[in-house]
């Protein structure tokens, strides 16, 4: 039986006493939900939310990872950082990050080996646009994203890690994939990862995210590939992401 996972990304959003209230608001409300809960802030704050949340059961992100593991690369955080302000997890290969900042499926598998060397659990994203998925490359998209990882990291190494599935084309748009397309694209990312190794696969945490919100969370994850959310706008209000940690 898998756990779920409910997960917010703040991105680039708010400041130190907004961060401090909004973390502390959702730790309050944690003793009614069944799932495991997270939240990815900015690096910045990630040295306070680690003091005020150590007694609580909300647990520390990154959004982002060095591709290295320390050296001459400016503005570039590294695992070892990251381990030390208390981050259980690390989002790697966010659609933002690869459509913005360019990176790469190599420098994703990078990304996700490094924060498995310092004991930082990667959620590795990965998704199709709107263009791709109207050329039918959804599952292309998919194979060859998850298939850049196993080739760094091998198959093995799924077992240390989390998969999202993030329709770029429902991320922050107000457009959310009807459970059935979610369901049909997590389905085949189980199946992809059981024909390397059916144990991982079954175990697999694969989140959704794509302008999941309280009122489109229960469904989504009902369904049975769909073991919880990774959560953008709808994250940054305590009330609404507590909602959506007791939807699972
Ligand atoms: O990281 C979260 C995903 O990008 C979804 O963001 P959203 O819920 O604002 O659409």
């Amino acid at each position: 039986m898998r756990k779920s996972l409910v997960v917010g990304n703040w991105k680039m959003n708010g400041t130190l006493a907004s961060a401090e209230a909004l973390a502390l608001g959702v730790a309050a409300g944690l003793s009614s939900s069944s799932a495991d809960v997270a939240v990815c802030a900015p690096y910045v704050f990630l040295p306070r939310l680690h003091e005020i949340l150590k007694d609580t059961k909300l647990a520390l992100g990154a959004q982002n990872i060095a591709d290295k593991e320390s050296g001459a690369f400016t503005g570039e955080i590294s695992a070892t950082m990251l381990s030390e302000m208390g981050c259980k997890y690390a989002l790697v290969g966010h659609s933002e990050r690869r459509t913005y900042y360019g990176d790469s499926n190599a420098s994703v598998a990078a990304r996700f080996c490094q924060a498995q060397s310092k004991g930082i659990v990667p959620i590795l994203c990965i998704g199709e646009t709107l263009e791709q998925r109207e050329q039918d490359q959804t599952f292309a998209v998919i194979d060859e994203q998850l298939q850049a990882v196993i080739d760094l990291a091998g198959i093995a190494a799924f077992a240390g890690a989390v998969i999202a599935y993030e329709p770029v084309w429902a991320i922050g748009t107000g457009r959310t994939a009807t459970d059935d397309q979610a369901q049909e694209v997590h389905y085949y990312i189980r199946q992809y990862l059981a024909s390397k190794d059916q144990s991982i696969a079954d175990n697999m945490q694969i989140l959704y995210g794509g302008s999941a919100k309280p009122d489109n969370a229960k469904g989504l994850f009902a369904m049975p590939d769909i073991d919880g959310g990774l959560i953008g706008g709808a994250s940054l209000d305590a009330d609404s992401f507590l909602q959506i940690c007791r939807s699972v």
